[in-house]
C-alpha cells in the first residue's frame, strides 16, 4: 500500500509557504552572486549525465525543505513499494513493475509470490532471436524475400515509446525500414502503406489490450491490403506478429501465438517501451543495442532505489516542479531537447506525465485542492527559439524549462554542434538574467537611437528574467544514456504522484470519449437526423452528414 498523506498538510509545506515569501523576491542571478559554490551545490552527476539545477528560484533551505517534504510524504516507503512488486496501482489492483521489464542484473521479483525474471527473459530471449533473423533476412516473407519494412501499428504508449526511441537511436539503426501507424484516420496506413510491397514488410500489431479501437481497425485494414496484395490467409503468420497481453484476441484475430510477444498487466502502456512492444527498437538497432537501453534504464533504477534523496534526479527534478506547480502556480512544464534525434521526446512525455499525474482525485478518493500535474510541451532547441521562446523569456507566466543536450554530436558537421551548444548555453542564461532597462537604454544609445526614442522603445525590449531552468548535459546519445534519461523522467512522474497524493498508474478519463464515440458510430450508419443528444452535438452529426 502507498503512503496516504496530504502533502499540504505536512510541517514541510506549511514551512515551505513561509520560505517562498521570502524567495520570491529575490532574483536567480543575486543568489548566483552571494554564493561562489552555488553550482557546485546545486549540480549533480549520475554517470555521464550532469544536471544543473541551480538556475533555479532556490536557496539550500529550500532544497531542504523540499526533502523533508518528500520525507513526510514517505516516498522512500512508495520506492520500495513499487521496487518490491506490491499492487501501488490500487484502482486495478496490479503491480507496477517497468522497472522488472529493464532489471538486467536479473535479482528476483515477486508478484503474487512468483518470480518474475524468468518469464521475462524468456521473453528477451524470443525477441533477441526474433530481431536476428529479420535484420539478418533468414526470415522470409511469402515469396521468399526477405523482410525490408516493419510496419509498428499501435496508439498511445504502443506507439509513441517506439516513435520516440526509434528517432533518438536513428544513428545506431540498421538497413530496416521503419513505419508507425497509430492514427484511425485512414490517411496514416492508405500513406504508409503506399510505398510499400507486401512480400517483404512485416506488420507489429502492438496492444496491450488488443482491443484498442484504433488498433484493431489499422490491423484488419493492413490484413486485407496483404491479401489483396497477393499474400495468402496462411501466410499470415510470416507477415504479422503481435505485441500483447491478451492471448486469447491474438489468436482470434488469426496471429499464431507463437508469433505472439508477451507481457503482462504489470507494464503500463506508456511504460511498456521496456516490454515486448520495444520489439520494433530490437528490430531497428538490434537486440544488443536494445540491451544497452534496458542497462541504462536499469542503472537509473538504482540510482532512484539506492541514493540518498539529495543527490537522486528524480528526486531532486520531480520537487523542484512541486515547488513550481504547487507555489509558484506554474501550469505547465516545458521540455527542450537540443538535439534534432531526439524530436519526440517531449511528445513522449506528454503522455508518460500527463496520463499519469493527470488526475484530480487523491489516494483517498477525495477531490484535491491543490494543483496536480502540468501540462507537457516542447520543441527541439533549436527550432522552439523561433517559434514559442518569445513567451517564454517576455510573457507573463513563470514556465519552468528543462534543456537537455549532448555534449558530443552524432553527426559532427563544422560548427554546427558548437552553434547548437552556444544556444543551449545562451538561453539558460538568459531567462536568469534577463536584460534591465538601463542596460537596454545603453544598447540602444550606442546604436545611435535618440533620448525619446529610447524612452519609447525600452520597456519593450526589457527582459525581468529570473526565470528558471534545469540543464541536462550528457556526454553523448548512446542506447545506454538514452534508457537513463527515459528513466530519470519516469522516476520523477512517480516522484510528484507519490507527493500529490494520486495514483499515477492507472488512466480512467480516457475512457469517456471512447465509451461514448462507440455509442455515435452507428448513429452515423445511415442518414437519418440525429436528436439524442445536446443541441451542439446534434447540429455537428447532422452537418457532417449533410456533407458527406
Ligand atoms: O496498448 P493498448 O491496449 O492498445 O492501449 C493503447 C493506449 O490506450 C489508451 O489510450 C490508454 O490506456 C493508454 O495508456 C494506452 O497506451
Amino acid at each position: 500500500m502507498l503512503p496516504k498523506i496530504n502533502f499540504t498538510e505536512t510541517a514541510a509545506y506549511k514551512y515551505l509557504a513561509d520560505h517562498f515569501i521570502d524567495i520570491n523576491k529575490k532574483d536567480i542571478k543575486d543568489l548566483f552572486a552571494a554564493d561562489k559554490e552555488r553550482f557546485a551545490k546545486f549540480s549533480v552527476f549520475f554517470e555521464d549525465i550532469l544536471l544543473d539545477y541551480s538556475k533555479n528560484r532556490i536557496n539550500d533551505e529550500t532544497m531542504a525543505l523540499l526533502m523533508q517534504l518528500a520525507r513526510e510524504c514517505k516516498l522512500d516507503d512508495a520506492i520500495k513499494a513499487m521496487y518490491s512488486g506490491e499492487k501501488i496501482n490500487e484502482t486495478e489492483d496490479r503491480a507496477v513493475l517497468h522497472i522488472a521489464l529493464r532489471n538486467v542484473s536479473n535479482t528476483p521479483i515477486l508478484v503474487d509470490g512468483k518470480d518474475i525474471m524468468p518469464e521475462i527473459n524468456a521473453v528477451l530471449a524470443k525477441m533477441e532471436k526474433f530481431s536476428a533473423n529479420v535484420i539478418s533476412g533468414q526470415w522470409k516473407g511469402y515469396t521468399g524475400k526477405a523482410i525490408t519494412d516493419i510496419v509498428n501499428i499501435g496508439i498511445g504508449g504502443s506507439d509513441l515509446g517506439p516513435v520516440m526511441v526509434t528517432e533518438a537511436l536513428k544513428h545506431y539503426k540498421n538497413h530496416l525500414n521503419l513505419h508507425f501507424v497509430s492514427n484511425i484516420d485512414g490517411t496514416h496506413i492508405v500513406e504508409t502503406l503506399a510505398g510499400l510491397n507486401a512480400e517483404t514488410t512485416l506488420f507489429l500489431v502492438a496492444s496491450k489490450t488488443f482491443t484498442t479501437q484504433e488498433t484493431m481497425t489499422n490491423a484488419h485494414s493492413a490484413r486485407t491490403w496483404f491479401l489483396h496484395e497477393g499474400g495468402a490467409e496462411n501466410e499470415i503468420a510470416k507477415h504479422f506478429v503481435a505485441l500483447s497481453t491478451n492471448e486469447k484476441d491474438v489468436a482470434a484475430f488469426g496471429i499464431d501465438t507463437e508469433n505472439m510477444f508477451e507481457f503482462w498487466d504489470w507494464v503500463g502502456g506508456r511504460y511498456s517501451l521496456w516490454s515486448a512492444i520495444g520489439l520494433s527498437i530490437s528490430l531497428s538497432i538490434g537486440f544488443d543495442n536494445f540491451k544497452e537501453l534496458l542497462k541504462g534504464a536499469h542503472a537509473t533504477d538504482n540510482h532512484f532505489k539506492n541514493t540518498e534523496f539529495e543527490s537522486n534526479l528524480p528526486v531532486i527534478l520531480g520537487l523542484l516542479g512541486i515547488w513550481y506547480i504547487n507555489f509558484y502556480n506554474a501550469e505547465t512544464q516545458v521540455i527542450l531537447p537540443y538535439d534534432q534525434y531526439m524530436h519526440r521526446f517531449s511528445a513522449y512525455f506528454q503522455q508518460g506525465d500527463m496520463e499519469s499525474n493527470g488526475k484530480h482525485v487523491d489516494r483517498n478518493g477525495n477531490e484535491v485542492d491543490y494543483e496536480t500535474g502540468p501540462i507537457i510541451w516542447g520543441e527541439p532547441g533549436t527550432n522552439g527559439q523561433h517559434a514559442f521562446y518569445q513567451l517564454i523569456h517576455q510573457g507573463t507566466r513563470i514556465i519552468p524549462a528543462d534543456f537537455i543536450a549532448p555534449a558530443q554530436s552524432l553527426n559532427p558537421l563544422g560548427e554546427h554542434h558548437a552553434i547548437l551548444l552556444s544556444n543551449f548555453f545562451a538561453q539558460t542564461e538568459a531567462l536568469m538574467n534577463g536584460k534591465t532597462e538601463e542596460e537596454v537604454s545603453e544598447e540602444l544609445k550606442d546604436a545611435g537611437d535618440t533620448e525619446t526614442k529610447i524612452e519609447e522603445l525600452a520597456p519593450f525590449k526589457v527582459f525581468e528574467g529570473n526565470r528558471p531552468t534545469n540543464s541536462i548535459l550528457l556526454k553523448k546519445i548512446t542506447p545506454y544514456s538514452l534508457g537513463s534519461l527515459i528513466a530519470i523522467y519516469e522516476h520523477k512522474i512517480f516522484v510528484q504522484g507519490i507527493i500529490w497524493n494520486i495514483f499515477s498508474f492507472d488512466q480512467w478519463g480516457v475512457e469517456l470519449g471512447k465509451q461514448l464515440a462507440k455509442k455515435i458510430l452507428p448513429e452515423l450508419e445511415n442518414n437519418s437526423e440525429v436528436s439524442s443528444h445536446d443541441s451542439s452535438t446534434n447540429g455537428l452529426i447532422n452537418q457532417y452528414k449533410a456533407w458527406r
